[in-house]
């Protein structure tokens, strides 16, 4: 029965062999001839002779003109002009030390990790880390397009092999920063097979930042870019009220506090004047209720801080009304102050709260300001301590996010959107021994940028609203 063909389907002997195994083509091993590899080494070292001038023009220059002195002059004369050009050089240094960290210092410490750092170490990373190419059985690397160094990182620009993506450096961020040495790295895409890898060389958000300086007078008031910390360059960093809406968000201890304390600290010249007014709702009552007499308004139970943000809804739409056909842009007065919602702990109202009914009420009011408060002049400054869509599902309706420390990596582009972390915004690995350090995107820019929010203590709030108290502007 089982022999006959109409039993069932064809059968497969296991044992047949399968084509691929029958013939079996190899690369023939042709032996190198000696003169193809010394000729090979020749041409490197040729073209080694030729490039070096060219990438480093003073390094050579400065060779060559020591030993035309030394041939010129003798070995005496090459001392003596040696001795004269280092006084020159400590004079340059003191006297503008600026230009000379620009002009001289930091090139060439860009030269020599250049060399010592990242041409040495390039290959081997960068094929470890599976950033390679193999094609046809030859390998090919991205290339160093050069090596510059600002006051605090390496920018190494680099040209990638055709056909691949800068998504490839982005996903391996720590295996550079590890194998480069670096504390972390991050990714700028430049153009077209152009992109920037930034290697930190120090902290500077190591240290505490204290509470910055306001001035007098609200004339330079930036409500689009009140300095409320520095970023890792150096630089103040600036964040938008006017405009937009920021949510803060951080674990307990990650310093949402110090962000909140310095946007309003920032704004106290403009709420002395009474241009600018911070309606402020502390659930904790630890946090904002220390500087209420800076507060237009004020509420830390529950039922109040509805009613505060419903008043604050019923004052936007007023406003708007009056808006409506005469004018599209908001100009902080006395009349019209830029009204700044600052709310702490956001989720104690929209989530944690036990009546539905208040739940739901804050939920709209919130929902409401920052989808039409904008253009108006009103904007709500939230912190949350969990981003997570059942805890608050408006954070979407926030332009502008703040990524303190974070519990988990997923958490990092539920903050600060897709491919954040990819692009080095590494908030779930910020040390709780830096409060206060964040990552933010800054305007204009798709790379996160990690900042650290100055520390507004105890005695600075008081100060604060015993100036506001004496300019005879109280709530
Ligand atoms: N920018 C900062 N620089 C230095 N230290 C800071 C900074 N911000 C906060 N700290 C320190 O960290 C502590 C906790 O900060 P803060 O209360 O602001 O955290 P938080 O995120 O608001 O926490 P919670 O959600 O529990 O209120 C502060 O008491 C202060 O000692």
């Amino acid at each position: 029965m089982l022999g006959r063909k109409s039993a069932g389907a064809t059968q497969v002997q296991p044992t047949a062999p399968v084509p691929a195994q029958t013939i079996r083509f190899s690369t023939p091993v042709v032996e190198t001839p000696g003169i193809v590899v010394v000729a090979g080494f020749l041409w490197r070292l040729v073209r080694l002779l030729v490039m070096l001038p060219l990438r480093f023009p003073v390094a050579v220059a400065t060779a060559g003109a020591s030993a035309l002195l030394a041939y010129l002059v003798g070995w005496l004369g090459l001392a003596v002009a040696w001795t004269l050009a280092d006084v020159a050089l400590l004079v340059w240094w003191r006297r503008w030390p600026e230009s000379f960290k620009a002009r001289l210092a930091r090139r060439a410490l860009a030269a020599w990790r250049w060399l010592w750092i990242y041409r040495r170490h390039w290959q081997p990373v960068l094929v470890v880390s599976g950033l390679a190419e193999s094609y046809l059985e030859r390998q090919y690397l991205p290339q160093i397009r050069g090596v510059t160094c600002s006051a605090w990182a390496d920018r190494v620009r680099v040209k990638l092999v055709a056909g691949t993506a800068p998504a490839e450096f982005e996903q391996r961020v720590a295996e550079l920063a590890h194998g480069f040495g670096a504390p972390s790295c991050r990714v700028e895409v430049r153009g077209a097979r152009d992109l920037v890898l930034e290697f930190p060389r120090r902290d500077m958000l190591a240290e505490q930042i204290d509470a910055l300086p306001v001035p007098d007078s609200p004339h330079g008031i930036d409500l689009a870019a009140l300095p409320v910390g520095r970023c890792e360059d150096g630089q103040p960093w600036r964040l938008r009220l006017h405009g937009t809406h920021v949510l803060t968000v951080g674990v307990t201890g990650a310093g949402k506090g110090s962000v909140l304390w310095s946007a309003v600290r920032a704004m106290t010249p403009a709420i002395r004047a009474g241009t600018a007014e911070v309606w402020a709702i502390d659930p904790k009552r630890m946090e904002l209720s220390f500087g209420r007499d800076l507060f237009a308004r004020y509420a830390d139970a529950a039922e109040d801080a509805v009613d505060l943000l419903e008043a604050a809804v019923a004052a936007m739409q007023e406003r708007a009304e009056r808006y409506a056909g005469r004018k599209r842009v908001h100009v902080p007065s006395v009349r019209d102050p830029f009204v700044v919602v600052v709310l702490d702990e956001v989720a104690f109202l929209t989530a944690y709260h036990p009546d539905r009914d208040i739940r739901r009420r804050a939920e709209n009011a919130i929902a409401t300001l920052t989808s039409q408060g904008r253009s108006v002049g009103f904007c709500v400054l939230a912190a949350l301590q969990d981003p997570r869509k059942e805890v608050l599902n408006l954070r979407n309706l926030f332009p502008d996010k703040i990524a303190l420390r974070l519990d988990e990596a997923s958490q990092v582009d539920m903050v600060l959107g897709e491919g954040a972390r990819d692009r080095g915004a590494d908030a779930h690995l910020i040390s709780p021994d830096l409060p206060g350090v964040a990552f933010v995107k800054l305007e204009g820019s798709p790379v996160p940028v990690r900042v650290r929010a100055a520390f507004v203590t105890d005695g600075d709030i008081d100060y604060m609203a015993g100036e506001r108290a004496a300019a005879g502007v109280m709530g």
